[in-house]
């Protein structure tokens, strides 16, 4: 197998905004309409359409089928920094009340990059209650993903390094481009940093432990066939059919009854995000006290140095 390095959100019924069940959705279920036909494109006709968006988020809702499209764009890498990891809540939350939407696609603005992960310069050089805000946000964004009543499908149109992949696992169902240039994975061991235990059991819940064993300590990045493989994307497709499968698989999960869906995610998901969330001000605080450390600042140092000065 081809592996490629590159070298050198509140659980709990009733919580705030996004408890696994919101008021009103078993009898919302009743009389919810089945997705029979999706458009391949985003092209809907205009009156069902709603968009709005910000800085780094833009997002497009299908009223009529129920289905938001997500993106972020941060040029140039659409990094997760503090400012996009902030307008993400904003939007999301605006997604989980709208009752009319049932499913979110999320995927990137640029073209060859889905995301190039947490954005380093937020965990380099500032001080700890930067690093604090930072993390809190990292967090929510996570959670409200991995815990989230929508359907929520990541179409990964580009590369997916360690925060970009988290945030591609924390969905329901990951579709990827078969571009060989692209990879995906938890790539931190390769900055010098550690993945946190909660990315880890987000990886070990979809690829297994052994796997994430291997992923997790020499930090690999998969290219698109290989993720396949070891299941951390769960479908490959080519460039141009990303979007269109997205929107196909989405029917079909839209297909089942959202109370029966949700309650079986929450099944699924809540042990994982409840050992985040009993621990949520431990975890900023080792975090805040791990990124601070000098030798871990110069790591961070001599990767965006390489960054930089790497031939393309
Ligand atoms: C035991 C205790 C444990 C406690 C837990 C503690 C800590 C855990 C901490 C953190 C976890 C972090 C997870 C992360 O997400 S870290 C980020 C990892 N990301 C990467 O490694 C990706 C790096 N980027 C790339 O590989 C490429 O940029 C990419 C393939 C995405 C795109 O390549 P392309 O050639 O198109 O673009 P570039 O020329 O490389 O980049 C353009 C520009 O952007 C800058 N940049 C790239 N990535 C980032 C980034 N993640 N953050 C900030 N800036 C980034 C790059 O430096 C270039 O800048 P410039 O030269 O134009 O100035």
């Amino acid at each position: 197998m081809a592996l490629r390095a590159v070298s050198a959100l509140t659980w709990g019924l009733g919580g705030p905004g996004v408890g696994p069940l919101r008021s009103g959705t078993f009898l919302r279920c009743a009389t919810q309409h089945r997705l029979e036909k999706m458009p391949s494109s985003i092209g809907f006709p205009e009156a069902s359409r709603r968009p709005f968006s910000s800085h780094r988020i833009l997002v497009d809702v299908d009223q009529s089928h129920g289905v938001a499209t997500m993106k972020l764009k941060n040029p140039p890498v659409n990094s997760l920094s503090l400012e996009l990891l902030t307008e993400f809540v904003i939007s999301w939350e605006k997604l989980e009340n709208d009752k009319s939407c049932r499913g979110v696609i999320l995927t990137s603005n640029s073209p060859k990059i889905f995301s190039a992960g947490l954005d380093i310069t937020d965990m380099y050089g500032k001080n700890a209650a930067h690093y604090a805000e930072f993390w809190k946000a990292v967090q929510e964004v996570w959670l409200k993903l991995y815990t989230s009543n929508m359907v929520v499908i990541a179409a990964i149109n580009g590369s997916s390094p360690a925060g970009g992949c988290l945030m591609s696992l924390a969905s329901d169902y990951r579709i990827m481009a078969d571009n060989p240039k692209y990879t995906i994975g938890l790539n931190e061991t390769l900055l010098g940093i550690v993945a946190p235990f909660w990315f880890k059991d987000n990886l070990v819940n979809t690829i297994g432990n052994r796997a994430s064993e291997h992923a997790l300590q020499r930090g690999l990045l998969f290219p698109p066939a290989d993720a396949l493989k070891i299941g951390l994307v769960d479908q490959i497709v080519p460039e141009d059919k990303v979007q269109s499968t997205a929107l196909s698989v989405m029917s079909e999960w839209l297909k089942i009854p959202d109370h029966a869906r949700q309650l079986t995610k929450t099944m699924m998901r809540k042990p994982t995000a409840d050992r985040l969330l009993k621990q949520r001000e431990a975890d900023i605080q080792n975090f805040v006290s791990f990124i601070s450390k000098d030798s871990i600042q110069k790591s961070l140092h001599m990767y965006l140095k390489f960054l930089k000065e790497r031939e393309k």
